[in-house]
């Protein structure tokens, strides 16, 4: 048997990265910068005004008090974007706006609050050093300065700096788009009656939302019975729009192992590979590539699906994006109960986590079976137990992968 890091590093050592593309802004959201963006110019590009106020000569105020106030005529208004004021000389003073630039001659900017707010003249009860109120031009940002750097994935506050140094468009590897389907006679879609011995289908619903929460444009295909040439057929179909192809059900033991079937047959169009992975769930595994495009044949149990999502392709479709293959991300949490583990497997129980005074414990979830998806649903981590482990004791402290939310 295979162990999880060998399995994990050959899929990683496989996948392809998808090519960069130009797109707009909007649509950026989620894929990953593949340039690093300077800005053009400074930002701000000009000084301008921090606060609704005056623009004024600092040394013309500097003896200004609620007694004997500074009185300045007042000689026009600069709003932000317009500069109708552009430049005063000492004793005069204009009415200036938040973001408006600096008119020429004045070194500070007096809160309209420290004065009558006069649109004529104007009384100023309080003095204010150079500078004062002034956003200088290149404080944020210098021109030529890297503002958002290659490889960074593309989130609200990063779009915005884009924009800011006045990106329309930019190069980017995409989301990938990750084609789900179950395999499984049993299975009947949601919502449609059951006949005996048929379920519904979770699994593809679960993994397709899974595929978005790790950053993945996600689509999901209809069930497909225990047909050969039906399998094929549907995945190769997808093939033209999938960056990614996950399949569950079908990949074990069984006399009607449809996937494994349909995959290790001669001329299936690409070396899938069949084997059994040292972890408890998510044993039987397979992996490989269909004319380039990754396929992912999970199990079909529900809870050995999801794990196997979150341990091999997840890291995958980071790879992807040209973004570290990192796990879920992982704290150190103490185990509440004493629990065991299959020697030589790397077991993956449910469970949840609590925080109290700067310490995790997490409490192994009621029913550990990988058909039990309702202690999957009510977990929020996953915790490892390595493979050389095999009686923890409550107390001991466990890594604990923390299960998107
Ligand atoms: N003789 C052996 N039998 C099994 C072995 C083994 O090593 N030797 N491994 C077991 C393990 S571990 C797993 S995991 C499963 C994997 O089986 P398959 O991938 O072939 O999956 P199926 O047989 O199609 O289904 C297993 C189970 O999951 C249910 N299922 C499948 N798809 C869905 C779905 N989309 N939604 C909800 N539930 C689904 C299915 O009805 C079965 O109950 O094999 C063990 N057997
Ligand atoms: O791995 Mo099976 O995935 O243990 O139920």
């Amino acid at each position: 048997m295979r162990t999880v890091d060998e399995h994990l590093a050959d899929i990683l050592a496989a996948v392809p990265v998808v090519p960069p593309l130009s797109v707009a802004l909007l649509e950026a959201r989620g894929a990953v910068l593949a340039e690093p963006v300077e800005a053009p110019v400074p930002l701000p590009p000009f000084d301008n005004s921090a606060m609704d106020g005056y623009a004024v000569v600092a040394a013309d105020v500097a003896a200004a008090s609620e007694a004997d106030p500074a009185v300045l005529p007042v000689i026009g208004d600069i709003a932000a974007g317009d500069p109708g004021v552009s430049a005063i000389r000492p004793g005069l003073t204009a009415r200036i706006m938040t973001g408006a630039p600096m008119p020429a001659g004045a070194d500070a900017v007096i809160p309209v609050e420290w004065t009558d707010g006069g649109a004529a003249t104007v009384r100023i009860t309080r003095p204010a050093p150079p500078g004062h109120y002034i956003r200088r031009a290149g404080e944020d940002v210098l021109a030529g300065q890297v503002v958002v750097d290659a490889g960074t994935r593309l989130g609200a506050t990063q779009l915005g700096m884009l924009a800011a140094v006045g990106r329309s468009h930019v190069l980017v590897r995409p989301r990938p788009r990750v084609v789900v389907l179950s395999t499984g006679t049993e299975l009947r879609e949601p919502g449609s009656p059951l006949a005996p011995g048929e379920i519904w289908d979770s699994n593809s619903f679960m993994l397709t939302a899974a595929a978005m929460e790790a950053g993945a444009v996600g689509f999901r295909q209809e069930t497909v019975g225990d047909e050969p040439e039906k399998v094929r057929e549907t995945i190769e179909d997808q093939l033209a729009r999938a960056d990614a192809i996950v399949t569950s059900g079908g990949v074990s033991m069984g006399a009607r192992d449809v996937v494994k079937e349909v995959f290790t047959a001669e001329g299936a169009g690409g070396p899938v590979v069949f084997g059994k992975v040292a972890m408890r769930p998510g044993k039987p595994q397979g992996f490989g590539l269909l004319q380039g495009t990754p396929i992912f044949t999970l199990p079909g149990n529900p809870v050995s699906a999801y794990v196997s999502f979150q341990v091999f392709v997840r890291p995958a479709l980071r790879a992807m994006q040209g973004l570290p293959p990192e796990p879920l991300p992982t704290v150190g949490a103490v185990i509440t109960e004493d629990v065991k583990s299959p020697a030589g497997m790397r077991h993956f129980m449910r469970g949840r986590l609590s925080y109290h005074r700067g310490t995790y414990s997490v409490t192994p979830a009621e029913g550990q079976g990988s058909h039990q998806l309702r202690s999957l649903s009510s977990a929020d981590a996953l915790i490892v137990l390595p493979e050389d482990a095999e009686a923890v004791p409550a107390g001991s402290t466990v890594d604990v992968m923390r299960m998107p939310s």
